[in-house]
């Protein structure tokens, strides 16, 4: 087995059931024209967020780490009219990308972009009593996962789902030895999310057209 495979047979499946409109086609587009990072998760990523935001019956999403909005538009489709997806972005630039891109979809009634540090609009969120939300995805930097997880469940209600992006890293996250710092932050979450009692969760590895990686499902008890 290689990558060659599993990049293509996840455009195999892209082209079946991963269809991307012109307005998510110009989201990842915007990422080149603005120097922004191609760090978006793919298509079929998308339409995974989508199903499993269709399977909660999400009214109310919570995003952190929005880029350039294209997960928000996977994930803000799957909501009812009256339903709002709130995302949390710490470069400006990055936000007004996503803004447009948000506005193009046709979705800006329903997602609120807030910019600054996630770790910081996290509280003031709970403050305002903006939650519980039905789904939250995390998708942020990634050494404070662990502190983003403990905040995802201060804004849950039993039955909430909480997805993490990115936490295993190419398979790095074996090396104990490891000193990145996105790796470490993905060991630190792993660990707490396989001692948290609050919480059913696994890990699904994920191949496609995107380095290795996987994402853990957590459903709050
Ligand atoms: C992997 S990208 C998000 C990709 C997006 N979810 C998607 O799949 O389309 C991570 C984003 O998190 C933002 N970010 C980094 N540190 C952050 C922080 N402390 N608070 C909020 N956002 C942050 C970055 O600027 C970047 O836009
Ligand atoms: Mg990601």
């Amino acid at each position: 087995m290689n990558n060659e495979i599993f990049e293509s047979v996840d455009h195999y499946i892209g082209n079946l059931l991963g269809h991307e409109d012109e307005a998510l086609i110009a989201a990842t587009r915007s990422l080149k024209e603005a120097g922004m990072p191609a760090i978006s998760i793919s298509p079929n990523q998308g339409k995974f967020l989508q199903i499993l935001a269709l399977l909660c019956n999400a009214k109310n999403i919570l995003e952190l780490g929005t880029l350039a909005g294209y997960s928000t538009i996977w994930m803000a489709r799957a909501l009812p009219k009256d339903g709002r997806l709130i995302t949390l972005e710490y470069d400006p630039k990055h936000a007004a990308v996503a803004q447009k891109n948000i506005e193009r979809a046709g979705l800006a009634e329903q997602v609120q972009i807030k910019t600054g540090r996630a770790l910081d609009i996290l509280p003031q969120l709970h403050a305002e009593g903006a939650g519980p939300f039905d789904m939250i995805f995390i998708d942020a930097d990634k050494p404070p996962y662990a502190d983003y997880f403990e905040w995802a469940l201060k804004l849950s209600r039993s039955g909430t789902l909480i997805v993490a992006d990115n936490v295993i890293r190419e398979g790095k996250v074996l090396d104990e030895n490891s000193t990145e710092a996105a790796v470490n932050g993905a060991q630190r979450f792993n660990k707490m999310l396989g001692a948290n009692t609050a919480v059913t969760a696994t890990i699904l590895q994920m191949v496609g057209v995107k380095e290795y990686d996987g994402m853990a499902l957590a459903i709050v008890k």
